[in-house]
C-alpha cells in the first residue's frame, strides 16, 4: 500500500520536502531534511540549484568571492548580479569563507566556470574530505591537456565520490519552476543517488547515468553548435536549417565521442541530444547569443563584451578543432565556425561548411561515412 501511494505520488510529481525516489527496485518516501550541501560559484546555475536543494529542507551555503554580493543575497534574498528576479530561498546562506561553507556538508556542488575551476577545486581541496561527494555542474574542457571538470575534480582533491550534473537545464528557467530534466552522471553509486536526492523536486527532475564521461562531453560540445544556431537565426536561416544544424551537430558530437571512447548512446539522453536543443533554439542561452551577436557582424571580442558572462563553447571551438585536426576526425560544422570565430571568415561561410561538405550517410552506424564514399569514389572514377 505504501509503496503504491509512493508510486502515484512520484507520477503526480511528488512535493520536494517530501520526496519520492527509487533505490534499487524500491520506492522509498524519503525526508530531505538535514542534508547538509555547499554550492562553489555565485552564478545562475549555482544559485538555482542553492535554492531547490534549500527548498528541500537542507542546510545550503553557498561561496561567492564578492562580499557586497554576499551582503545582498543575505539581506535581500536576490542575485541581483546574475538573477536578478529570483527570490532566493530562506535557508541559503552566502559566504566569501570557503572553509566555513565546505566544512562538515556531504554534496558539493562546483558551478565554477571552467577557465577558473582548477583554481578554485585547489583551494578548497585542504578542507575537502575522501567521504565528500562532489558534483560538478561546469560544461567546459580545460585546454592544456584536455580534461574534463570531473577530472580535475579527481586529480585535486582526495574525495572518490565524484560526479557531473548536465542537461537541458537553463538556469533561468529552472529559476522560473519550468518543468526540467537533468542528469548526475557518475560510476559511484552513492554519487549518483545522493544528488538525485538533494535536487530532485516537483519542477526539476534528475535522472541517472553511469556514463560520466558521455554526459560531460555532451554538455561541453553542445555549447559549440549554440553558437553556430544563433548564428544561423542572425542570418535569417529558417526551421528546417536549424533542425538540420541540430541533427548533423549531434552526428558530429557522436563521431567525436566514440573517437575519444565514448558510449554514443548517452548522446541520445538529456546531456546529449536534450541539451543540444535547448541551447541550439534559446536566446536565454549565452552561447546561442554569442552566435547571433556573431551573426549580426559583430567581431568576437564584441560580442563576448555584450555578453558579459561565460560563454564555454568560445574556448570549446578553439580546443575541438584543435583536437579533431590533431587525430583526424571529421568536424566540418567545428572548423566552419573555428574560421569565422577566429579566422575572419564572414557568418554566412557556415552555410557552406553546412551544404557543401563531403557527401555522407544520415546515420553513419547504419550506413559508415566509409561506404558512402567509396561507392561516390567508384562513381567519380567510371564517369
Ligand atoms: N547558467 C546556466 O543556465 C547554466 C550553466 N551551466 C554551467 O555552469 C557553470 C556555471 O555557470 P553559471 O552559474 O551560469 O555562472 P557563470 O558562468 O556566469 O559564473 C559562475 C560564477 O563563478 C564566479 N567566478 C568566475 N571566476 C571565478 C574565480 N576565478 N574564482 C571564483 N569565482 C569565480 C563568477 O563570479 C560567478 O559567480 C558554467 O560553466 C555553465 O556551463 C550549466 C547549466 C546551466
Ligand atoms: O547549458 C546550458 C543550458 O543547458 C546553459 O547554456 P549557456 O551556457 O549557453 O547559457
Amino acid at each position: 500500500m505504501v509503496k503504491t501511494m509512493a508510486y502515484l505520488a512520484l507520477r503526480m510529481g511528488a512535493r520536494c520536502r517530501n520526496d519520492v525516489l527509487a533505490t534499487g527496485k524500491e520506492w522509498k518516501i524519503m525526508s530531505e531534511q538535514g542534508q547538509r550541501v555547499a554550492v562553489l560559484g555565485g552564478g545562475s546555475f549555482g544559485t538555482a540549484l542553492a535554492s531547490i536543494a534549500s527548498a528541500k529542507g537542507a542546510r545550503v551555503r553557498q561561496w561567492l568571492r564578492d562580499p557586497a554580493l554576499v551582503e545582498r543575497i543575505n539581506r535581500d534574498r536576490v542575485n541581483d548580479r546574475y538573477l536578478p528576479t529570483f527570490r532566493i530561498d530562506d535557508n541559503v546562506e552566502a559566504s566569501t569563507d570557503m572553509q566555513y561553507v565546505l566544512s562538515d556538508a556531504e554534496l558539493v556542488l562546483v558551478a565554477i566556470p571552467s577557465k577558473a575551476f582548477r583554481q578554485v577545486v585547489r583551494r578548497a581541496a585542504q578542507w575537502i574530505t575522501p567521504d565528500q561527494i562532489l558534483v560538478s555542474t561546469t560544461k567546459g574542457i580545460e585546454a592544456e591537456r584536455f580534461t574534463l571538470m570531473s577530472e580535475i575534480l579527481l586529480e585535486e582533491t582526495p574525495s572518490r565520490h565524484v560526479g557531473v550534473l548536465s542537461g537541458p537545464n537553463l538556469a533561468s528557467e529552472i529559476a522560473d519552476r519550468q518543468l526540467t530534466g537533468s542528469v548526475v552522471a557518475s560510476d559511484d553509486p552513492v554519487t549518483r543517488t545522493r544528488a538525485q536526492q538533494a535536487l530532485s523536486c516537483d519542477y526539476f527532475r534528475v535522472y541517472a547515468s553511469n556514463d560520466r564521461y558521455g554526459v560531460e562531453l555532451g554538455g561541453a560540445l553542445k555549447n559549440i553548435y549554440a553558437i553556430a544556431a544563433g548564428m544561423a537565426h542572425s542570418l535569417g536561416m529558417g526551421e528546417n536549417t536549424r533542425s538540420m544544424l541540430i541533427t548533423r551537430a549531434l552526428a558530429e558530437m557522436s563521431r567525436f565521442a566514440v573517437h575519444q571512447g565514448a558510449n554514443p548512446m548517452t548522446f541520445l539522453g538529456l546531456a546529449g541530444v536534450g541539451d543540444l536543443i535547448v541551447t541550439c533554439s534559446s536566446a536565454l542561452s549565452r552561447n546561442f547569443r554569442v552566435g547571433l551577436a556573431l551573426g549580426e557582424g559583430k567581431t568576437l571580442e564584441e560580442a563576448i563584451e555584450a555578453l558579459g558572462q561565460v560563454a564555454e563553447g568560445v574556448n570549446t571551438v578553439a580546443l575541438i578543432q584543435k583536437k579533431a585536426a590533431e587525430e583526424d576526425i571529421y568536424m566540418p560544422l567545428v572548423s566552419g565556425l573555428h574560421q569565422v570565430m577566429f579566422e575572419g571568415v564572414p557568418p554566412h561561410y557556415m552555410a557552406k561548411a553546412l551544404m557543401r561538405g563531403e557527401l555522407s550517410s544520415d546515420v553513419e552506424f547504419t550506413l559508415p561515412r566509409e561506404e558512402t564514399r567509396s561507392h561516390h569514389n567508384d562513381l567519380t572514377s567510371s564517369s
